[in-house]
């Protein structure tokens, strides 16, 4: 194994940003965050409080040449991360480790495709309820960064960021199943940020009301209907698995779904909705509740 001597962060919001300070506490310069020229100016000239404290980044400008970093991590959104594959490609060498800490279960065939020689690994973040309002980033809960390798690839990539997370004090977990993990909180995520969107309900709702909670896991469900076709098998155990999580999230708390409705931003619902609607059709799984999901986070976005 090779240990990482330098990082680097694409996607400076409220998950970069949470994460990102650990990892810039430990590595100091050698963290770096990768922004185009208009993002330098911009966050040159606003700053970035996390939780209230003034936070410094090194930037990175992406046209300015420098080596390889030894691990990159994506904290954009789904439909960024296109745009940001483009501009990490001069900081990407043989043994540069990409991990994508986006919702979803896409962004890791996505990063294989540009980058089929380096490791990717498959990797989210559960139990953070962090939020953005312009350079503004708080957050209660850390939560953790799961992340692993599907079918033991890359073993000495899973051993380094184990390293570097340690020593930076990055809480993780690395689970036996990955793939499983990661089907599991995109359920999460099909069931409350879509829910809560269209309810523009903070947590509080989904730990008090018990109709807005027997909704969001009836979404939930249709996403366990589909991992059996797909071969992941979740279960009802897996909801319940989920309602912790959501109990121990700040009662205030927004998820990233509501956030983008509220500041007018494009939402992930492609990436989730339309990710079950697609696996659906090729499954022959009907998927009502995620349809309707659709079709009104739609209209919400247009509004
Ligand atoms: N918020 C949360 O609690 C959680 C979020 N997630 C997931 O994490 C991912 C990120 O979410 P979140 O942090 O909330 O999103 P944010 O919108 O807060 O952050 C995305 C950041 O990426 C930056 N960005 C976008 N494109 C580029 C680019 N080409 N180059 C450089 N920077 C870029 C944006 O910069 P700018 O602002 O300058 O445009 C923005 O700051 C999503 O997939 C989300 O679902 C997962 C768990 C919890
Ligand atoms: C699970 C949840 C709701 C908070 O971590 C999330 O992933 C999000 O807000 O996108």
């Amino acid at each position: 194994m090779k240990s990482i001597e330098n990082a680097a962060l694409i996607g400076l919001g409220a998950i970069g940003a949470a994460y990102g300070e650990k990892l810039q506490q430990h590595l100091g310069d050698r963290f770096s965050v990768l922004v185009d020229r208009r993002r330098l100016v911009r966050y040159n000239e606003q700053g970035l409080a996390i939780n209230g404290r003034s936070a410094r980044f090194r930037y990175s400008p992406i046209d300015e040449a420098a080596g390889p970093a030894g691990l990159i991590l994506f904290g954009v959104k789904n439909d960024q991360l296109k745009e940001s594959i483009e501009s990490v490609r001069p900081f990407v060498g043989p043994e540069t480790i990409l991990l994508p800490l986006l919702n979803g279960i896409s962004s890791e065939d996505e990063l294989k495709a540009a980058f089929p020689d380096n490791a990717v690994l498959y990797s989210m973040c559960v139990g953070i309820d962090a939020q953005r309002k312009d350079r503004e980033i708080s957050y209660s809960k850390l939560g953790k960064i799961v992340f692993g390798t599907k079918d033991g690839e890359y073993p000495g990539a899973e051993a380094a960021v184990r390293e570097l997370f340690e020593q930076a004090e990055v809480p993780f977990e690395i689970p036996d199943d990955i793939w499983r993990e990661m089907w599991w909180k995109f359920m999460l995520n099909v069931g409350i940020n879509q829910t809560s969107a269209v309810l523009r309900a903070p947590y509080s709702v989904f730990q008090n009301v018990k109709s807005a909670r027997d909704w969001l896991e009836s979404v939930m469900n249709e996403v366990v209907q589909i991992s059996k076709p797909a071969g992941v098998n979740l279960t009802g155990a897996d909801i319940q698995r989920a309602r912790p999580v959501l109990e121990s999230l700040a009662p205030e708390g927004k998820t990233s779904m509501l956030q983008d409705i509220e500041h007018g931003r494009k939402t992930e619902v492609e990436y989730m909705a339309g990710k079950v609607i697609e696996l659906g059709e090729k499954y022959g799984v009907d998927v009502p509740e995620n349809r309707q999901l659709l079709k009104v986070i739609r209209i919400l976005e247009e509004m």
